[in-house]
């Protein structure tokens, strides 16, 4: 079922939690998915903050094994063009820190907690052979980069990252707190860059999401994926 986010509401005892941030996401999921009453769909909002509230008043209402966070993202070309669909083996918080006199320093090298969810490998191999995803970092923003300057600085920080988003680390924070796995699907929208708004293919970026679920092996997720997240 796609959910509202309402905490009184007491859900399906689906095993699968599926986090998006808009309608227009969750509404291709469910096409691809069809009703499946093991998978729930929410809609939690735009950003790691709506994105952390959403998934953990979910999960606080019990019932699930596993969270993806999942959606349209930013790729970084070449390895991700536009319609490509990348598959996480790491949710990383790319601009969860501080700017120093030496540069950018994340919550890690400021002692802070981590910034970096590794996702286990049965989940990534089981979501990329089943939808032929391309696997690699994929790195959670609060701000969506606009220059060129910008994309070469987080590609050079994180050489394996394929995607940016807005959403996947704060599923994963969310996700740990009640000792579950997570893991991100994202089909590109557009480029990682100078801000271009005209160029972005929402459209055929959300028709490869709804193609990526209908390949979704549900029952394997949920029956050969370990319940610890690895970080
Ligand atoms: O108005 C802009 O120039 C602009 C540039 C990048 C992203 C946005 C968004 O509003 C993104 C909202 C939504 O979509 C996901 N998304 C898609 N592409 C990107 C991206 O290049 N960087 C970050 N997030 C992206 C994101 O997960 C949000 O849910 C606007």
């Amino acid at each position: 079922m796609t959910a509202e986010l309402r905490p009184e509401q007491s859900g399906p005892a689906a095993g699968l939690l599926v986090v998006v941030a808009v309608p227009a996401e969750a509404e291709a999921v469910r096409r691809g998915l069809g009703e499946d009453p093991r998978v729930e769909v929410l809609a939690a909002g735009v950003g790691p903050a709506a994105a952390a509230a959403g998934t953990a008043v979910a999960l606080s209402r019990g019932g699930f094994r596993l969270v993806l966070s999942a959606g349209i993202a930013g790729g970084f070309a070449p390895a991700a063009p536009i319609g490509s669909l990348v598959v996480a083996d790491a949710l990383v918080a790319a601009d969860l820190g501080a700017e120093t006199p030496d540069g950018f320093a994340d919550v890690t090298e400021l002692g802070f907690g981590t910034a970096r969810y590794a996702v286990p490998d049965e989940l990534a191999k089981l979501l990329a052979g089943a939808t032929g995803g391309a696997v690699g970092e994929v790195l959670t923003v609060s701000t969506a980069t606009g220059s060129a300057r910008r994309a070469e600085r987080l590609r050079e920080r994180h050489p394996r990252a394929l995607a940016e988003a807005m959403e996947g680390f704060g599923v994963a924070e969310a996700a740990a707190r009640f000792g579950l796995a997570a893991g991100e699907l994202r089909t590109v929208s557009n480029a990682v860059g100078p801000r271009d708004r005209a160029a972005w293919r929402i459209g055929e970026a959300l028709a490869a999401l709804e193609r990526a679920f209908a390949a979704l092996p549900v029952s394997r997720l949920l029956q050969e994926v370990p319940p610890w997240p690895s970080r």
